[in-house]
C-alpha cells in the first residue's frame, strides 16, 4: 500500500542572513520510516531539521509536514536537539527533564501541574531508554551518553507521530548506539524517526533511506549508497568507517 509523505520539502532554499545554506531542495519523506540526514559539517543538516520544525522560515519554496505548516504540526513532533545547556545551579531530576517532553504534548501548549498521564508516559519513556531507576538523580551528575538516553526520553514522551533526533548518539559507546538504534528500528514500525548522523557506516545498517545534505540535498535508498553517492555528498573530504553488518 502506498505511504502518506509526513515532510514535504518543494523547491525549498534558506540563507542565514545572506549566506545561502541551502538551494532548491525537493524531497519527501514517508511515514513509518526510519531515515537518517548526513552530509559534511557546515551542510545544513541541524537547519533542515529547525526547518521541519517551523524554528526557521525558508526564503524560498514550501514546507508541509502532516499536511500542514510545520509551526502546526509541532505538537505532533518530538525533539532532541543537538546542544542542550541545563544550569547546574538548577539541579532539575531526570523525571523532570523528561516531563518537558509532555509540555507541548497534545492539543497545545499549556501551563499547569502535570497530570498523572503525564507521569506515567513520562514513566514509560524512562523505561524504554533503561533509565527509570534514574528518575530521581540529578540530570546534570548523568554522564554524557545517560543525559543522551534522558534527552532522547523527552523527545518520546511528547508521544510524537514524528521524532526528529540531532546526533543521538554523539556522547555514547558503540554498545549503547547499538542498542539505541534497535530500538529506534523497531519504533519506526509505528512512526517515522529522522537522525542526523556523522557515522554513514553506521546508520545504513539500519536505515531505509539516507538524506545526503550539503547545500543540495539528495536522497537515496540505502541499498543504493555506492562510493560515488557518498563522494558526492560529501565532496572528496571523506574518511569512510566501515562497520560490520549484523548478521
Ligand atoms: N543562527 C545562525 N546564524 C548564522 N549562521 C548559522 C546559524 N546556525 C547555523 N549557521 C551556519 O549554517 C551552516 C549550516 O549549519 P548547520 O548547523 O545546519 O550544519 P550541520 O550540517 O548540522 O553541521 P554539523 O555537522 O557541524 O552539526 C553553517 O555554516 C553554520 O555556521
Amino acid at each position: 500500500m502506498e505511504k502518506n509523505q509526513v515532510v514535504t520539502f518543494q523547491d525549498v532554499s534558506f540563507s542565514y542572513g545572506g549566506m545561502p545554506i541551502l538551494e532548491d531542495v525537493s524531497f519527501s519523506i514517508p511515514e513509518r520510516t526510519f531515515i537518517s540526514i548526513v552530509g559534511p559539517n557546515a551542510g545544513g543538516k541541524t537547519t533542515l531539521l529547525k526547518l521541519m520544525l517551523g524554528l526557521l522560515k525558508p526564503s524560498k519554496g514550501t514546507i508541509e509536514v502532516f499536511g500542514q505548516y510545520p509551526e502546526k504540526a509541532r505538537t505532533r513532533i518530538g525533539y532532541m536537539p543537538q546542544y542542550v545547556q541545563f544550569d547546574p545551579n538548577f539541579p532539575v531530576s531526570v523525571l523532570e527533564v523528561v516531563l518537558m517532553g509532555r509540555l507541548g504534548a497534545g492539543k497545545g501548549m499549556r501551563i499547569g501541574p502535570y497530570s498523572k498521564t503525564d507521569k506515567a508516559i513520562a514513566l514509560e519513556a524512562l523505561q524504554e531508554l533503561e533509565m527509570e531507576k534514574a528518575k530521581n538523580r540529578p540530570f546534570i551528575v548523568l554522564s554524557g551518553g545517560q543525559r543522551q538516553r534522558v534527552l532522547i526520553a523527552r523527545a518520546l514522551a511528547a508521544e510524537p507521530d514524528l521524532l526528529l533526533l540531532d546526533e543521538p548518539t554523539s556522547n555514547v559507546d558503540m554498545a549503547v548506539e547499538t542498542e539505541l538504534f534497535e530500538l529506534l528500528n523497531s519504533m519506526s514500525q509505528t512512526i517515522t524517526i529522522v537522525v542526523v548522523s556523522h557515522d554513514l557506516g553506521f546508520v545504513s545498517q539500519y536505515v531505509e533511506s539516507v538524506v545526503c545534505v550539503n547545500r543540495q540535498v539528495m536522497m537515496h535508498p540505502t541499498t543504493a549508497v555506492t562510493g560515488e553517492v557518498i563522494s558526492e555528498c560529501y565532496g572528496s573530504n571523506i574518511r569512510m568507517v566501515r562497520h560490520n553488518h549484523k548478521g
